[in-house]
């Protein structure tokens, strides 16, 4: 399953970077930084309007190379320009081309909240995502035990990250829950296939208290699946590929928001 081919790939990876960088140094880094409050931003998703969280994503595994032409700011900008709420970065490099510059970059230039998208299977990977400026980081429930969820999820909240737990089935939103998630993604992905469906969001949706936010992960083509999502009574969906080729991603972000 790709899942664990993306945590291998990642275990690899953060060798190499624990080398470049000892976790003391990271530590450090992440530790002289001002805290936000991470209440803040679930608040803002919890608010009545819908909120979008847009992608930089350049490939992917279930679509190859999405984005030729990839000038990751410039689209963050635009998205800003339209009024995501937040914006959401790969940074996995080995099958979404991703990169944590990208991020660090985006960051330095655009104040919309950013959302670190990759694997996080270690607290060095938090670490690195509150020195490179997000603002939010992911963990998939699939891929953590019940301990380390917990321990990162606190970790990410001391550090002023938001968290974005991200489940596929009742089981996963109950682990999710029972560990204090305030913002749980539905990814409406198969990732044993790939196929896309909103089946999962609708099923899962009252699963979900009112006072933690719900995120609808994936498979969005248009503003119509947006606009039946929202009747879903999501508060917020995360839109990438849809977005990387919008040729007008102002004109999408701004119509799904109306
Ligand atoms: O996008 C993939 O192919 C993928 C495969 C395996 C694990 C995760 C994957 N995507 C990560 C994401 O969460 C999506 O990039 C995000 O939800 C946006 O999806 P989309 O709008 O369908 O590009």
């Amino acid at each position: 399953m790709i899942l664990d081919d993306l945590v291998t790939a990642t275990k690899k990876r953060l060798v190499v970077e624990k080398q470049q960088l000892p976790l003391i140094e990271l530590k450090k880094q992440a530790e002289s930084l001002p805290v936000m409050n991470p209440n803040q931003l679930y608040q803002r998703f919890l608010s009545p309007m819908l909120s979008i969280i847009a992608e930089v994503k350049k490939a992917s595994p279930s679509k190859g190379l999405i984005a030729e032409d990839f000038d990751y700011l410039a689209i963050a900008k635009e998205y800003e320009a339209a009024g995501a709420t937040a914006i959401s970065v790969l940074t996995e490099p080995d099958y979404f081309l991703g990169n944590i510059d990208y991020l660090k970059t985006i960051a330095e230039e655009v104040p919309t909240p950013l959302l670190r998208k990759d694997f996080t299977i270690d607290p060095y990977m938090i670490y690195q995502a509150k020195v490179a400026g997000a603002r939010m980081i992911l963990l998939i429930v699939a891929i953590l035990s019940d301990e380390e969820l917990s321990a990162y999820l606190q970790l990410a909240h001391s550090l002023g990250l938001a968290v974005l737990v991200e489940a596929h089935d009742e089981e996963e939103i109950n682990r999710a829950l029972k560990v204090g998630a305030q913002m749980i993604g539905v990814n409406n992905r198969n990732l044993k296939d790939f196929t896309v469906s909103f089946e999962n969001s609708k099923k899962l949706r009252h699963l979900i208290p009112e006072d933690v936010a719900f995120v609808a992960e994936s498979g969005v083509s248009t503003v119509a699946d947006i606009q039946e999502l929202k009747k879903l009574g999501v508060n917020a969906v995360l839109v990438g590929e849809a977005l990387m080729k919008a040729p007008d991603k102002k004109g999408f972000i701004k119509k799904a928001l109306e």
